[in-house]
Parts: structure tokens; sequence; C-alpha cells
């Protein structure tokens, strides 16, 4: 469904010098996937999403959407931030229903597909709040709710739980895995964290310190749907192997860029 080849970006810093963020990365997304993309920081994670979102412009390759070369952002795309990226002055209804309103969809149909999500989210109640008035864990409840009004076929989603606190990590993945089990939605997923990427991936893609390249892609064999027992799946061999197997790559790629002189 995704289809991505020789993708490649640099960029220019303010010092003047050149960092080449991707190289070389090839990778396909099927339909329904749910693919983790886990890798050292800085080796371009959040370019290669933003690409695919049709935020950044890629220096060379190509990637496309079920076919149609990705040119900008689209209606088949909504992304989820770690900052949540929420209208600071705008009730969660309002917040929700944005990307509606700014395609043109009328106040009261908006409304109440907003509801709907809200509802989905575990928010009802909080349709007048504005986000200055809920947790970090809220929030990102709500910024899930407005990606999904839009209805996408692609959710893309950068670190999203990585602002807030275990307990809720754990509820939001729980409450994302049983959206995406009756959606199907395709999503692609960013983290830091070893055992989300296991927990949540049908495959994790291991990139490779930067210059970011696809350094291998590990199929997660653990049994679906996954919602209702995350807690089960993480006392499971599969589970402790592979988040294991997942640190020791990392780790080792670690080792293999411990720079000689600081590296920003
Ligand atoms: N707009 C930009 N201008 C200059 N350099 C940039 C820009 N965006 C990203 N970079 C650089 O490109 C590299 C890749 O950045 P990116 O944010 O994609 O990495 P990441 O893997 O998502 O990092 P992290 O895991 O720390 O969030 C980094 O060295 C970053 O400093």
């Amino acid at each position: 469904m995704i289809e991505i080849r020789g993708l490649t970006k640099s960029f220019t810093g303010q010092d003047g010098g050149v960092v080449e963020a991707l190289r070389d990365v090839d990778l396909d997304v099927a339909e329904n996937e749910f693919l983790t993309v886990l890798g050292p920081s800085g080796c371009g994670k959040t370019t290669l999403l933003k690409i695919v979102a049709g935020l950044i412009t890629p220096d060379g390759g190509r990637i496309s959407i079920h076919g149609e070369p990705v040119r900008g952002p689209g209606e088949d795309r909504a992304m989820v931030f770690q900052n949540f990226a929420l209208l600071p002055w705008a009730t969660v209804l309002d917040n929700v229903a944005f990307g509606l309103k700014m395609r043109g969809t009328g106040k009261a149909e908006r409304e109440e597909r907003a509801r709907e999500l809200i509802a989905t989210v575990g928010l009802s109640g909080f349709e007048t709040k504005r986000p200055g008035e809920l947790s970090g864990g809220m929030q990102q409840r709500v910024g899930i709710a407005r990606a999904l009004a839009v209805r996408p076929r692609v959710l893309l989603m950068d670190e999203p739980f990585g602002a807030v606190d275990e307990q809720t990590r754990r509820l939001l993945q729980e409450e994302l895995l049983s959206i995406w089990e009756e959606s199907r939605l395709t999503v692609v997923f960013i983290t830091h964290s070893m055992e989300e990427a296991v927990l949540l991936g049908d495959r994790v893609v291991l990139m490779s310190a930067r210059p970011g390249q696809v350094s291998e892609i590990v199929p997660v064999p653990l049994e679906r749907p996954r919602s209702s027992d995350v807690g089960g799946l993480e006392r499971s061999p599969e589970y402790a192997e592979l988040s294991a197997y997942l640190w020791d790559r990392l780790r080792g790629m670690h080792a293999e860029h411990r720079p000689a002189k600081v590296d920003a």
C-alpha cells in the first residue's frame, strides 16, 4: 500500500553543515498493517514519517500510496504528534472537529462525528474543556480522536505516548489497539520503546543510526487481537525474547556510533 524506494533526505543546519538524515530507504507497508519503527535518536524516523505525511519533500527516491505518488498532505493520511499539537484556545469538540471543518464538512455533521470519536477515546463529558484543562494522556486522546475524525486510511504516529506516564501509556496502547482492531487502519508508529514496538506492531522496522536506513525488519509473532490481554502478552516468552533481541541490536548500533567527539 505504501511503497518507499531509495528515499534520501539531507538538511542544511544553521551553521551551514549538511546533515544526511535518510539514505536509500526502501520500505513497504501493507494495507491494514500496524508497523512500528524503532531506531537510535536522530536516525531520521520523524523525517521519514513527515515525508509519508507529505509535510517534507525528499531529495531523491519515490514514495507512493496505493500507486499514487505523494506530493503533499492528503485526506488519506492523518498524523498524531508527541506534543499533541492541539489548538490551545479551542474546546475539545472543536479540536476534534477541526480537520472536518477544514474539509468543509457542515457543523452538525462534524460535531456528531467529533462526539462519536470523543466517546471512542473515553472523553465524553469533556467536550467543552480546553487542552490546558486536561492531563497529558487526555490531550493525546484528543489528538487521536482528531486524527481519526477525518477517516484516514493511514494513521502516522510520531512517538505519541512518549510524553505521558507509564499507566496512561498502557491505557492508550490498549485503546489504540482496540480502535485499530475494529477499523483496520494502516498505522505507522514511531517509538523509542522496544516493548511498545513489539506490543503494538505486526512488524518492527529497525533503523540504523544516521544516516537512517532500514537495518532490519522483524516480524512480531504475537497473536492478535492483543488489546484485551496486553498484560498476558508481556509475560509471554516471545515478547521477552523479541524485546531483548531489539535491545541487543540497538545497543550494537549505539556502540558502533559512539562518537570520538560529541555529536549533536
Ligand atoms: N528541519 C531540519 N533542519 C536541520 N536539520 C534537521 C531538520 N529536521 C531534522 N534534522 C536533523 O536530521 C536528523 C534526523 O532527525 P529526525 O528528527 O528525523 O530524527 P529522529 O530519529 O526522529 O530523532 P528522535 O528519535 O531523537 O526523535 C537529525 O540529525 C536532525 O537534527
